[in-house]
């Protein structure tokens, strides 16, 4: 079997591929736009081809940005598209393709690969970690009253600024404007390169299913937020709210909350620990569903990467980083001062021992540490190393990522 680069010429191979292994099929050409496949980069495409020619297998990285810790937006590949014939399956087809694609993206210079995965169990063993959650909350409409703030000084009601509702077929470049300067800043974002919007590529609101998008403004009049949304047998459901600021997210879930005929309200990709719920007058009111992992997150260069975000605490951790899959072992003292780190090898006592799965899972500060070290999944080679990671590898602000892909 080789894995090969796709070319212009078999991007309809590899589109039958792909839908095959998910047992679909293609519904249009790729002339068509608005599917997800028209944002593939033919560049980045891999097919798995047996020895006869015959496609069996596919996968391919988008170029996005992620924002880390530290409002740091860096490279990083957006795997996607894999699939297996099921006639091929469980032969090693993925572990060859996954294998051929790692040294391809070290190769570019990537330091940080991430997915979407179908099922949990699948890429860890690639060294996949989950980094980011999500999760339904569900709010029935005569219970969704909101709070008072009661810190002092914090506005009582809505603040300055306003709310449009237009059909998404009229928002024009806004929501592309909005989501690039929210994921700038958003931990666990990624961005969405215009061809997305471009082509209509993904889930709505970039896919031109027929929506309303309530639109935030400033007091000057400038976007700074949106929720895409759809009213259907009295139920509300948000596709996605995307906010500049606290505030203005606040604005947004007032006013669908607000939404007259309807019976509940049910924001998608709401992140864990959210403070709607902490808005809500009743805090029993919101109920949350769906609660799983998003991102997974995968280190290609464990110094680069962790040099490359932003550190909120100061202090020195040796790190023993074992990556099974690649066959590859490196121990690393990491040290942060001023909100940079420095992390070089080093012979020095490890005070963690983890797989470069965990590392992926902590990176982005959605989990702790020592959430793993109790789970059984790293080693703490003393009494104070969870406590003392813990504190080095908090963020300002929880991760979260709610791009399909
Ligand atoms: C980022 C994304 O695109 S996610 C989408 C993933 N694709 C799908 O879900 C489409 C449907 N499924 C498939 O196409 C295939 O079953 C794949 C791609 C998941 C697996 O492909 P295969 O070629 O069968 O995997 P391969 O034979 O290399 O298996 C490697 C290892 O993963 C394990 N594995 C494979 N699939 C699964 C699974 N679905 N769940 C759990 N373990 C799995 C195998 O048992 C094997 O384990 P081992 O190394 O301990 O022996």
């Amino acid at each position: 079997m080789e894995i090969r680069p796709t070319t212009d010429k078999d991007l309809d191979v590899f589109v039958d591929t792909v839908h095959a292994a998910f047992g679909r099929f293609p519904e249009t050409p790729v002339e068509g736009g608005g599917l997800w496949w028209s944002a593939l980069e033919i560049d980045r495409c891999l097919l798995a081809v047996t020895a006869d020619g015959r496609a069996v297998g596919t996968a391919a990285a988008y170029s996005f940005e992620l924002t880390l810790p530290g409002e740091t937006p860096v490279p990083a590949a957006g795997v996607t598209a894999v699939g297996v014939l099921p006639s091929h399956r469980r032969q090693g087809v993925l572990s060859a393709m996954m294998r051929h694609q790692l040294t391809e993206l070290r190769d570019r210079g990537e330091f940080l690969s991430v997915l979407l995965a179908s099922e949990a169990t699948i890429y860890g063993r690639f060294g996949y970690g989950p980094a980011t959650y999500t999760g339904r909350l569900t709010v029935p409409r005569h219970r969704a009253a909101l709070a008072l703030p009661r810190a002092r000084g914090v506005a009582q009601g809505p603040t300055t600024g306003s709310v449009e509702v237009l059909r998404r077929s009229e928002c024009g470049e806004i929501l592309e404007e909005v989501y690039d300067r929210y994921r700038r800043a958003q931990p666990g974002a990624l961005s969405r390169p215009h061809r997305w919007w471009a082509l209509r590529a993904g889930q709505p609101p970039i896919a031109p299913a027929p929506r309303h998008v309530a639109v935030h403004r400033d007091a000057g009049g400038v976007p700074d937020g949106y929720a895409s949304y759809s009213v259907d047998a009295g139920t509300l459901t948000v596709d996605e709210t995307i906010a500049c600021d606290d505030s203005v997210f606040t604005a947004l879930a007032r006013f669908v909350l607000g939404h007259d005929l309807v019976g509940q309200v049910v924001f998608h990709h709401v992140p864990p620990r959210h403070p709607l719920r902490w808005q809500l007058a009743d805090f029993r009111a919101g109920e949350v569903a769906g609660d799983m992992d998003w991102l997974r997150v995968r280190l290609l260069d464990v110094p680069r990467a962790l040099t490359a975000r932003g550190w909120f605490a100061e202090g020195e951790l040796v790190l023993d980083v074992a990556d099974p899959f690649l066959g590859e072992h490196g121990r690393y003292l990491l040290t942060v001062r001023d909100g940079k780190a420095d992390c070089v090898p080093t012979d020095l006592q490890p005070d963690l021992s983890l797989d470069v799965r965990d590392l992926g899972s902590v990176y982005l500060g959605g989990t702790t540490p020592s959430t793993l070290v109790r789970a059984g999944h790293v080693r703490a080679h003393h009494s104070d190393a969870a406590a003392l990671a813990d504190a080095l590898f908090h963020t300002d602000r929880s991760p979260h990522c709610l791009h399909w892909f």
